[in-house]
């Protein structure tokens, strides 16, 4: 297994990746403060409850912590605060007390589902990423918990840093089609904004990484991972480089939000997004001939570069500019300027972000 650390100080934190990881957890929770006798709560889903909580929850109580459970829907809707209610309730019947720690055995919903649980519960406790889904290798890093409003994705949330982030790579085998292909997208991402290199190599060896070569699986996870453990580390509550991570959302976030969580999962929303954001950067003359490019990996690894039917270019403008990264409803950006390199473009003309938006609905741009 490999180790990322995510540099911050007293709340530095490390990524341990690979097979069998799994099996470390109590020594890998004893070593980051989370001592057995301590009371455990495990927030996961009712994919992957029947899959890994048993294992999971056995080899704690084998190690003398108290282990207690919620299983939450499946899927984005399981991001609300109707359902953080309920996980506050049961975590409160459980009895867990400042010293307790929540445990996030899931993709990215559970991991900033129980991530702003434990972010609020008394204040804040401790919480451990046990991520299960390829996106989570970004989602599980860096802090970022929240739930989701019906008018805006990850509006109610907190900065929480995971004490550790514990990555077994042999969850990933039971993934279906769809969820590898979104993983994917986040990979692309992190190479996209920052290392053409990387882009490259995932071109070369899309085959491979979509069967899940481990050697190739490692390395992609480690130098996407690497990508964000580099920025976080620099800019964690997002002052100005972080958001480079947010290369897509703009756009990806307002079609999710219209989508109501449902038809596009987060990171086919991303690839569209993405795609959205290399034709605005070119149409805004920063870049050139870099959409072609971004289309062609993105549909390599199975995923959507169109939106799949009509939105309203009314309401994504309108929920676009409710994003984080604006101030006073201007609509802001993270564009490519190159494959690898992005910039971050404040109060962008509607006119431009409109064409690209019938674009993706009328069969998009050579
Ligand atoms: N906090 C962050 O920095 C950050 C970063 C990226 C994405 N996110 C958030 O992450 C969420 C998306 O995460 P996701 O794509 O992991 O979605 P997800 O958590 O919904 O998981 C996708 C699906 O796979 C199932 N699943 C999970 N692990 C499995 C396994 N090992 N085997 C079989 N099925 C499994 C789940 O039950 C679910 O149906 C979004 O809400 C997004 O906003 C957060
Ligand atoms: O960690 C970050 O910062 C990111 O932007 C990573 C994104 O992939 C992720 O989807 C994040 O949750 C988006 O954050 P938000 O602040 O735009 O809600
Ligand atoms: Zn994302």
């Amino acid at each position: 297994m490999k180790q990322l650390t995510v540099e911050l100080g007293e709340r530095s934190y490390p990524i341990w990746i690979g097979p069998g990881v799994i099996e470390q957890l109590p020594r890998l929770l004893e070593e980051a403060g989370i001592d057995s006798g301590r009371k455990l709560f495990i927030v996961t889903d009712e994919h992957v409850a029947p899959l890994y909580l048993d294992q999971t929850k056995s080899q704690l109580q084998d190690a003398g912590y108290m282990v207690y459970h919620s299983v939450v829907e499946a899927g984005e809707k399981a991001k609300s605060l109707a359902v953080y209610e309920r996980v506050m309730t049961e975590a409160l019947e459980a009895g867990l007390d400042r010293k307790s720690a929540f445990l996030a055995l899931g993709g990215g919903v559970v991991g900033d589902l129980a991530g702003f649980a434990a972010a609020t519960y008394m204040r804040g406790v401790a919480f451990v990423q046990i991520p299960t889904t390829l996106l989570a290798h970004d989602s599980s890093v860096g802090g970022k918990v929240a739930v989701n409003h019906p008018l805006g994705k990850n509006i109610i949330g907190a900065f929480h840093q995971p004490r550790l982030v514990a990555y077994d790579t042999e969850f990933l085998k039971t993934l279906p089609p769809r969820e590898v292909a979104a993983g994917f997208a986040e990979v692309i991402k992190h190479g996209l904004i920052w290392d053409e290199t990387f882009v490259t190599w995932l071109e070369q060896n899309a085959e491979g990484l979509q069967r899940f070569e481990h050697d190739l699986l490692q390395e992609a996870l480690l130098r996407a991972c690497s990508v964000k453990v580099a920025v976080v580390s620099e800019d964690e509550k997002e002052r100005g480089l972080r958001a480079i991570l947010n290369l897509g959302h703009t756009f990806g976030h307002a079609f999710e939000a219209l989508c109501g969580y449902e038809t596009l999962n987060h990171g086919e929303a991303v690839s569209i997004g993405m795609v959205a954001a290399a034709m605005l950067a070119e149409r805004l003359g920063i870049a050139s001939g870099i959409s072609a490019r971004t289309r062609h990996i993105l549909e390599k690894y199975r995923l959507p570069v169109m939106l799949p039917h009509a939105m309203n270019a009314d309401e994504i403008i309108e929920a676009m500019r409710r994003d984080k990264k604006g101030e006073g409803g201007k609509l802001v950006f993270v564009l490519p300027t190159a494959i690898g390199k992005v910039e971050i473009r404040k109060d962008v003309a509607e006119e431009p972000v409109r064409e690209v938006l019938r674009a993706l609905q009328e069969g998009g741009e050579s």
